[in-house]
């Protein structure tokens, strides 16, 4: 299981700046949810706060049962996908993603369980005794996403950014993702300036603006009109 939900969510970065305001969300296990808005409008902010890359000014994050906050970032059962994904260039494939397991001393029949249906998944078996630095960068990212799936996170939070100046490697990567979610039900929030993109992928979309959440969509009952433009009949998103 893994709902997540927001509650009150605010953020006042120490210039003052108001970031998030009073944003509340319930997000059901296995959902996919793109979060869409115009620069600056608060999105990463929120992903980052799940994530504990930055504090919350005020309100509650809840993962299930259990107030996120608890728990130190590191221990929470999430995985982040960022641009520098910190793969180890002179180690091989499956030292990089079995890297994070052995550190936690799992048993190692474990770890090559894991690591082995992990790259099955994501197609990259024939790759494992090769060194990360002579890989293609979309083998790269694989090999990140691997790092973090043999870890079961519940919930996978992506920043549109990781991958903003390469757009090959956004569609595979949201490809990937897309699987991962239908085949191994993951839970994903996925922020993206893209609106046509956060309709493709996002199963729910919330739309924000100015710090605050302005709709969420179902993509199940989104009418024509919405399914092309996060616009209202009034101009606002
Ligand atoms: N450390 C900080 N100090 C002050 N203001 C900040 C800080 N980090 C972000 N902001 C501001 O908070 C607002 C929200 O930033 P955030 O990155 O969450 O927006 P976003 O919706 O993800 O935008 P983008 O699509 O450009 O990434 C922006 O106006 C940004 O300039």
């Amino acid at each position: 299981m893994a709902d997540i939900t927001l509650k009150n969510l605010g953020k006042i970065y120490p210039n003052g700046f108001v970031s998030v305001k009073d944003v509340s969300l319930k997000i059901k296990d296995k959902e996919l949810v793109t979060f869409y808005g115009p620069h600056g409008c608060g999105k990463s902010t929120i992903l980052r706060m799940i994530g504990g890359l930055e504090s919350i000014t005020s309100g509650e994050i809840w993962l299930d049962d259990e107030l996120l906050s608890n728990i130190p970032p590191r221990d929470r059962p999430l995985a982040m996908a960022f641009q520098n994904y910190k793969l180890y260039k002179e180690l091989n494939v499956h030292e990089n993603i079995a890297l994070g397991l052995k550190l936690r001393k799992l048993p190692r029949p474990e770890i090559e369980f894991r690591v082995k249906k992990a790259a099955v998944f994501l197609g990259i078996s024939e790759l494992m005794s090769k060194k990360v630095r002579k890989l293609s960068e979309i083998d790269r990212q694989r090999v990140a996403l691997g790092r973090a799936l043999v870890c079961h996170p519940k919930v996978f939070l992506i920043d549109e950014d990781f991958s903003r100046q390469n757009e090959m490697l956004r569609v595979q990567m949201l490809s990937d993702l897309r699987r991962m979610h239908e085949e191994l039900d993951m839970t994903i929030l996925y922020v993206t300036n893209n609106y046509e993109e956060a309709v493709k992928y996002g199963t729910t979309i919330v739309l924000m603006k100015d710090g605050e959440i302005t709709d969420i969509r179902d993509k199940a009952n989104l009418t024509d009109y919405q399914k092309i433009s996060p616009v209202d009949a009034d101009g606002n998103i």
